[in-house]
């Protein structure tokens, strides 16, 4: 039975467990549930602090788990990324007061630095050479520098609305883009069934940049319509009862859908559909 680490709480917690019930894996029924066996699909998921699941998988007590890319290096722990899930996304950054602060990375020597991931601020740190001291925190770390004990922080940031608030604007270029990721333990092979939970975590994350299109063109717009419409591999194109016209379908990536069917409309194209896809294996 493969052993999954889900996180239980935090920014990662809902949309990891959306992507799972949506990869056909069992919900669990209350938000206290430690664990839970999915006897169906042979998985047994363990609810953790996402801080803690690449400790769990890095020493192989965990088979595969869901954590952040900045968590994972912050542990530190023997485990890497297999598979990066396109969900939590945030840049890890360092910020300062915007008047008078430290303004660049060059100046951060002999600074105090405040952040909640000691262990990535530090290796950063470290391999640029800079002799500056990591306060560790727990959060709330853009309130460090008004209360005295940091000059900077480094932390994660998403829209920014936390730095403004706290009137401190970032500098220098991200440490980090992170995002939610797949890890499985660094110093062995994967467990066999890790194969499968990816292949639907993948199913799912392209179901979601996709959408399917349907409509009918007279036979000669065929061409030009199809060119606007390629599809994965090719559009399927089927007669219609009325010999002059065709039906069409293809997949099109969800963002390009209105200039799709501008387009479409434009070449000819009547009844176009646009239909959501729920699952896929490519
Ligand atoms: N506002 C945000 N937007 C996107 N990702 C975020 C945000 N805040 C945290 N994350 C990501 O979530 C992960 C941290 O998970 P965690 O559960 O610790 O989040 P949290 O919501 O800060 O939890 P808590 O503050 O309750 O400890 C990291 O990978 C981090 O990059
Ligand atoms: O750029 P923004 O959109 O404002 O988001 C970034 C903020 O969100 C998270 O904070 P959280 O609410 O988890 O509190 P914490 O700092 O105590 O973890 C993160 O630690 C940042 O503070
Ligand atoms: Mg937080």
């Amino acid at each position: 039975m493969l052993r999954v680490a889900v996180p239980n709480k935090g920014a990662l917690s809902e949309a990891a467990h959306e992507i799972l019930a949506e990869s056909g894996y069992r919900r669990r029924r209350d938000p206290k549930q430690l664990r839970l066996v999915d006897a169906d699909n042979d998985v047994e998921l363990f609810f953790l602090r996402p801080r803690d699941i690449a400790v769990y998988v890095g020493s192989g007590t965990l088979d595969v788990g869901i954590t952040g890319r900045d968590l994972l290096i912050d542990s530190g722990a023997p485990a890497r990324e297999l598979l990066p899930l396109g969900f939590a996304r945030s840049t890890f950054r360092f910020a300062a007061p915007v008047d008078g602060g430290v303004a660049s990375t060059d100046a951060l020597g002999g600074t105090r630095v405040a952040a909640a991931y000691p262990g990535l601020v530090r290796a950063w740190l470290d391999e640029r050479g800079v002799d500056a001291t990591v306060v560790g925190l727990d959060g709330a770390v853009e309130s460090a520098v008004q209360l005295g004990i940091a000059d900077v922080i480094a932390d994660v940031v998403e829209t920014g609305t936390t730095l403004r608030q706290a009137g401190l604007q970032v500098f220098g270029e991200p440490l980090l883009e992170s995002e939610a990721v797949l890890v499985v333990p660094a110093d062995r092979d994967p467990h066999p069934g890790v194969d499968v939970l990816a292949r639907r975590l993948t199913g799912v994350m392209t179901a979601r940049r996709y959408v399917l299109i349907d409509y009918d063109v007279r036979n000669e717009h065929v061409e030009a319509a199809a060119a606007v419409t390629p599809g994965l591999e090719s559009p399927t194109v089927s007669p219609l009862h009325d010999s002059g016209w065709s039906a069409v379908r293809a997949m099109v990536p969800r963002a390009d859908t209105n200039a799709v069917m501008d387009e479409l409309w434009e070449v000819g194209a009547r009844a176009i559909l646009v239909t959501e896809i729920h699952a896929c294996r490519l």
